[in-house]
């Protein structure tokens, strides 16, 4: 499938100026999302994978103890594009922090 393409420095201020919970750059948009422990870190993650499946756009995910901290980066792309900003709206109805 094609991917949109990446979006200017100016683009991405705009965008991240609606996402307050995410910070970044042209290399990804970050954010870290806390649970209660490692059990429900590892069940927010699943959420989180049937999301990206429905969307065919996947997150990087580092996950310790009880915090996911992810990075959304459009790989083919080699940048932030209107893919990962959409992923992030659907992050952020999931675990609006
Ligand atoms: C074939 C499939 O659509 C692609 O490999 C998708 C899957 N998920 C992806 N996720 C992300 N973050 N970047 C990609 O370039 C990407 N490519």
């Amino acid at each position: 499938m094609p991917r949109p393409p990446r979006l200017s420095p100016d683009e991405l201020a705009v965008a991240l100026s609606g996402l307050p919970l995410w910070s970044g750059d042209g290399e990804g948009i970050r954010r870290s999302v806390e649970l209660s422990g490692f059990p429900d870190a590892v069940a927010a993650l699943v959420r989180l994978a049937f999301v990206a499946e429905q969307l065919d756009h996947h997150p990087d995910v580092d996950l310790r103890w009880r915090t996911l901290h992810l990075t959304l980066v459009t790989h083919s792309a080699g940048g932030v594009t209107e893919l990962d900003l959409q992923l992030a709206r659907r992050i952020d109805a999931l675990f609006p922090g």
